[in-house]
């Protein structure tokens, strides 16, 4: 990757005050996202995804959550880099829907059951771009146009709950779309859709990144996601990035023990229906993610690794270069 990074993080610890004590829930993150690119960050539910993109927009629970260390620089649409670890509210309110946009599970956390969806996409390009309201409206017709949403002018006069599922999310993206986003954060964009509704939801995002070379951070617990939209991929277990590389090379050779698990318990076509008339259970790792607030030391994947030796929990393995850009946290990663 030759072009400057859009997004360079560089050891960033997020942590919670949790009854009196400092909690990290991400831990010594360092991920750049460049131009055009796409970068997955996968993990099981508690491994530290959503709070990696919270820390990044500055939308950590106030008091409660704070980024404690570490850099998150960022090259906005003028150019620009800064750390957004150092702005304060009011600058990274100006970045978010402008120069980083995002879209989440649940299409109503973005939209706003009160304003049509016409008016909740015309109001960042009003504010953002300081075009006059009928130059807004005109443009947020010709947005839902371009997320595919048939009859636009209609559904820019309507409310979201006349709008499905499917086509909320579409209508979440035309509004983080607006301002022309260098860096789109999609948290779990597909998860609360039907099956048919997130293969259409993916390729959508995918065209939309082509076209605009837009850079992209896309949480998700779904490896199958993961294959079929990122250029690279950082796995998380307990607050650290374990594994890191390029999609094809991680899913070819994972060289970390909790990737390989990871692998392991993702279904092949017609292997989960296979298994299940068999009355065979999927493979899962075996064990539950440690608490944050009681870690083990060392490895905290080692309590359920089929490769843990004592050395394993005598310290936390740094990120060891396995080749090619991919890395691995794992002391073993040559015998994986
Ligand atoms: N507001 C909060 N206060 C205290 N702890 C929190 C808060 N938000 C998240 N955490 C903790 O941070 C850890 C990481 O949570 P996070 O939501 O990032 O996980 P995730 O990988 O995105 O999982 P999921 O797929 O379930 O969303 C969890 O252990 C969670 O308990």
């Amino acid at each position: 990757m030759t072009a400057a990074p859009v997004l360079d993080i560089r050891n960033m610890q997020t942590v919670f005050r949790i009854g009196g004590r400092d909690i990290a829930a991400v831990t010594d993150l360092t991920l750049t996202v460049a131009p055009g690119e796409t970068v997955a960050l996968v993990g099981e539910s508690g491994s530290g995804k959503s709070v990696t993109s919270l820390s990044i927009l500055g939308l950590l629970p106030k008091k409660v959550g704070r980024l404690a260390q570490g850099s998150v620089a960022f090259r906005g649409k003028s150019g620009e880099t800064r750390d957004l670890a150092k702005l304060d509210a009011e600058a990274l309110r100006r970045v978010r829907g402008n120069d980083i946009a995002m879209v989440f599970q649940e299409p109503m956390t973005s939209l706003n059951p009160v304003y049509t969806v016409g008016e909740q996409i015309a109001e960042p390009i009003r504010i953002h771009l300081g075009r006059s309201h009928r130059e807004a409206a005109a443009d947020a017709v010709s947005l839902l146009a371009d997320v595919g949403i048939p009859d636009p002018e209609r559904r820019a006069r309507q409310y979201p709950h006349e709008l499905s599922g499917g086509m909320r999310q579409r209508a979440t993206i035309a509004m983080a779309l607006a301002c022309n986003p260098s860096l789109l954060i999609a948290d779990e964009p597909t998860t609360a859709l039907d099956v048919t509704i997130q293969a259409q939801i993916l390729d959508l995002l995918a065209r939309l990144q082509r076209e605009r070379g837009m850079a992209m951070l896309f949480v998700t617990h779904n490896l199958g996601v993961v294959a079929e939209i990122a250029d690279r991929v950082a796995v998380m277990y307990a607050g650290r990035i374990v594994e890191t590389g390029r999609v094809a090379d991680v899913f070819a050779h994972p060289r970390h023990p909790y990737t390989k698990g990871l692998l392991r318990s993702v279904p092949r076509l017609g292997e989960a229906s296979a298994l299940k008339a068999a009355g065979t259970p999927l493979p899962t790792i075996a064990g539950a993610v440690p608490s944050l607030s009681n870690l083990p030391t060392g490895c905290s994947f080692a309590p359920r690794c089929p490769y843990a030796i004592p050395a394993c929990s005598a310290a936390v393995p740094p990120l060891a270069e396995t080749g090619d850009g991919q890395l691995s946290r794992c002391i073993r990663w040559q015998e994986i």
